[in-house]
């Protein structure tokens, strides 16, 4: 039978450090004041006829989809919507994809990990958590989490692509599905090695600008672009990267907890060890996140030196920690 998935949401006590004060501005709703400023200053909402009370009533709703977990919930999602904000105006790109494109990778960032339970696919495989066996062990989350996504729209009072053709609504869904799928972690090899390849063969072409024509390339990029987003922590300054970490080696310690409980055994990362952190996070910097942003930072360059900069100061900061 089905192993309940350990409790993991609001009555947990966040531990001091990570309390933080709520932004006079954003204050509860800092994912939906985020995403809806993009969408302004991005004109998405005059290019595509949204109704601004349905893209607030969507955003609320996705907002309280996210649950109250110490890293995987609405401030991540915010995040890395910011960020994909940010990336899509590096120089190499900037020009490159369109308003359908752009809409397409605003909204999956900002939906990308929407009921996220704090808890990761190995885990809800081996537990036969409902959603493993919905989705035949098969990116459980990233499914999941784009599967809500799209449920929300179908409340017409939310559906903020009401006035999208057929067709347009048809190729958006597709693009969202195929980059929220691309954020997970087991299709990390594969899409950096096409990554790679596609801007060998670019290079190869001579043209120092990035033409892309076909659907599969375009969204390659796309898939890569979110990514980065994704994987944006640690490009960021220290004091902000540290918290980010804190929240993220809490909800490890949890589900290290949880695995303990249920007599299974405890995934790596999620041993409540500090020292075993600078580790697990050197190494994942070094193995997933590093060569990523390298191939990123050539794609765009120099737009992202300062932010290859950052990583390596980073990753030192873990090392000196050693
Ligand atoms: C502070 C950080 O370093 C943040 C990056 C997350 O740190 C890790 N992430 C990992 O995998 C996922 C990366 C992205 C996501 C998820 C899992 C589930 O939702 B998501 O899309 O946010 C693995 Cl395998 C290891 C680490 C380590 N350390
Ligand atoms: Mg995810
Ligand atoms: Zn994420």
């Amino acid at each position: 039978e089905e192993t309940p998935i350990p409790e993991l949401g609001v009555e947990t006590p966040q531990p001091e450090e990570l309390r933080v004060e709520l932004n006079p501005i954003s204050g509860e709703r800092p994912l939906t004041a985020i995403t809806y400023r993009i969408f302004q200053e991005r004109d998405l909402i005059r290019t595509f006829s949204i109704e601004p009370h349905k893209l607030l009533s969507y955003l609320f709703a996705l907002e309280d989809s996210y649950q109250q977990v110490p890293y995987h919930n609405k401030l991540h999602g915010a995040d890395v919507c910011q960020s994909m904000h940010v990336l899509l105006n590096s120089s190499g790109i900037k020009d490159v994809f369109n308003e359908f494109e752009i809409l397409a990778a605003i909204f999956a960032a900002v939906v990308h990990d929407v009921h996220h339970s704090g808890l990761t696919n190995p885990f809800l495989i081996k537990t036969k958590n409902d959603l493993a066996i919905l989705y035949n062990n098969e990116s459980v989350l990233e499914n999941h989490h784009v599967a809500v996504a799209f449920k929300l729209l179908q409340a017409d009072e939310r559906n903020i692509f009401s006035n999208l053709s057929a067709e347009q609504m048809e190729t958006l869904r597709k693009r969202v599905v195929d980059m929220v799928l691309a954020t997970d972690m087991a299709k990390h090899k594969t899409l950096l090695a096409d990554f790679q390849n596609l801007l060998e063969a670019k290079k190869m072409s001579g043209n120092d600008y990035l033409t892309l024509e076909s659907y599969d390339d375009r969204i390659l990029v796309l898939k890569n672009l979110i990514h980065c987003a994704d994987l944006s922590n640690m490009t960021k300054p220290l004091d902000t990267y540290s918290k980010w970490i804190d929240r993220l080696m809490v909800e490890f310690w949890k589900q290290g907890d949880a695995e303990r409980d249920l007599g299974l055994d405890i995934s790596p990362m999620c041993v409540r060890s500090p020292t075993t952190k600078d580790k697990h996070q050197i190494g994942f910097i070094n193995s997933f996140v590093h060569p990523l942003w390298e191939t990123w930072g050539s794609l765009v360059y120099p737009d992202a030196n300062t932010i290859l900069e950052t990583l390596a100061q980073n990753r030192e900061w873990h090392e000196a920690s050693l």
